[in-house]
């Protein structure tokens, strides 16, 4: 069996499209463009990356994205400082931080400061406790991305056994609470469980974000399994690989993302998702 590529470069495209639309309705009835500050501190190439690409995707779909680039020096206080500033303003409906921040900067403290109803991360305790109580407001993006390309699938999803490699606080644990939402019934592998391919194999829906190429082999693959591959690992030849040996696991698969072009540019279309619902049903004031 060769398992059907999952296309999330195509699927992302048809939500900036639907976006665009919703902002230009806004624009035609006088009301004004929804506002996103995008943060980033510091000089890490990847952060530089996917920031470049959010805010390209806000000008492509109408957002205003105000750039916010601080030196990796910036202090807790300042940044704090900045969120507070954001959280008042009244043309913004989204902060976004990227991550991961400069060694010195707490990251819990910064993201709960951010105004639960503009945290377009999703991050926030308030918005994560939302999704374990079964009531989603804004939903973490890279997950709720995930949700999408598998009901795409036409696949069932509920009552599937789900194994989530990785227990980060942007991926592995809002990814269970939303397959959870989903109805299945979810196993989260970490840095301590033992054998993680006797778990892996038991996977209906295999989701992987660790951040190591290869962790998960094919082999260890169910037959017609999902596979989600959120891994994003440039080699030293430059070449980008996911977390999945992604030739060996599609002879087992069903469904599988690629890398690139499977999970990353979903993640990048849930944020703008997130912000048009910010500023829609969250933060309507003008
Ligand atoms: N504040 C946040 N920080 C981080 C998040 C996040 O959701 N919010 N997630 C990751 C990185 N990330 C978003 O910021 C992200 C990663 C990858 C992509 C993407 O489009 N990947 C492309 C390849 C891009 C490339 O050439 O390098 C793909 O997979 O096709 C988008 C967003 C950590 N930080």
């Amino acid at each position: 069996m060769s398992a059907q590529i999952i296309d999330g470069k195509a699927t992302a495209e048809s939500i900036r499209k639907t976006v665009a639309e919703r902002v230009q309705k806004r624009l035609d009835k006088g009301l004004r463009a929804p506002g996103l500050a995008v943060i980033l501190i510091g000089k890490d190439p990847a952060s530089e990356v996917y920031v470049k690409h959010k805010r390209k995707d806000c000008e492509e779909v109408g957002i205003n994205s105000q750039a916010y680039d601080l030196p990796a020096s910036t202090s807790q206080g300042e940044l704090l400082a900045l969120i507070d500033t954001l959280n008042n303003d009244e043309t913004i409906d989204g902060i976004l931080v990227q991550l991961p921040l400069p060694a010195q900067l707490k990251s819990d403290e910064i993201l709960e400061r951010i105004a639960p109803d503009k945290d377009v991360d999703g991050f926030h305790p308030f918005n994560i406790g939302r999704l374990a109580q079964r009531m989603p407001l804004l939903r973490p993006c890279t997950p709720a991305g995930i949700v999408t390309l598998l009901e795409n699938t036409k696949e069932p999803i509920r009552g599937k056994h789900a194994v989530i490699v990785g227990s980060s606080n942007i991926v592995g644990r809002p990814m269970g609470l939303e397959l959870l939402l989903k109805g299945c019934t979810v196993t989260t592998c970490h840095r301590f469980t033992e054998d993680l391919e006797s778990h892996v194999r038991l996977g209906d829906i295999v989701v992987v974000a660790v951040g190591r190429p290869d962790i998960v082999k094919g082999e260890w693959i169910k037959k017609g399994a999902i596979v989600i591959d959120v891994g994003i690992n440039r080699l030293e030849n430059g070449k980008l690989v996911g977390d999945v040996e992604f030739e060996a696991a599609s002879q087992n698969a069903s469904h599988i993302t690629p890398v690139p072009g499977g999970v990353g540019p979903m993640t990048r279309a849930k944020l703008l998702e997130n912000t048009l619902q910010a500023c829609e049903e969250l933060h309507t004031k003008i």
